[in-house]
């Protein structure tokens, strides 16, 4: 597994994209909704080998965004690790014992297959395993 994005769950994407923008002195590289998750995506690349950053806004008040946008206010909120193949994955979490939040891959953003792993079975931390569709 090779951690491929860090999500940062934010109010006001135009806002954070500036600022993103203004640290890191690069623009995003894209901006896509993923109407399943009720939200809208923003990439930075992290430069050379290293993870990228995914702005997520929430797209409606009831989505996962809003309601921990809600209890938390904006943060990190998930980490996304690229696997080879993610069905073979699940299945080999599962069986470790991880509590899958959902029996199928999913649509992600950025041409991603992706899975979410409860927090409460990975140390208080929202995991994300994606799988490029190219692969
Ligand atoms: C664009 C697609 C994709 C990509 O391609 O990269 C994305 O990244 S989309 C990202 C948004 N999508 C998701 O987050 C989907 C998965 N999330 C969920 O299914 C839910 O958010 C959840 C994790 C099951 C929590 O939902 P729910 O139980 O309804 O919310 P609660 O607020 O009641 O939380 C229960 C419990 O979990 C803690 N929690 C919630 N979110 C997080 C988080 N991001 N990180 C760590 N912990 C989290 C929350 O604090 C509660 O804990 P307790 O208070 O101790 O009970
Ligand atoms: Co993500």
């Amino acid at each position: 597994m090779r951690l491929e994005h860090i999500g940062i769950a934010v109010a006001n994407l135009d806002e954070s994209e500036k600022l993103i923008a203004k640290l890191l002195g690069r623009d995003p590289y894209k901006r896509e909704t993923v109407a399943e998750q009720s939200v809208t995506t923003s990439f930075f690349t992290g430069g050379s080998d290293a993870a990228k950053l995914e702005l997520v806004a929430p797209e409606r008040a009831t989505g996962p965004i809003q309601k921990f946008l809600e209890k938390r206010g904006p943060g990190i909120h998930h980490l996304a690790f690229e696997v080879d193949d993610i069905a073979a994955e699940m299945r080999r979490l599962r069986e470790d014992g991880f509590e899958l939040l959902q029996e199928l891959p999913s649509e992600g953003a950025d041409d991603k297959l992706v899975c979410f792993l409860h927090p409460r079975s990975t140390n208080g931390v929202l995991v994300e395993i994606c799988q490029s569709k190219g692969a």
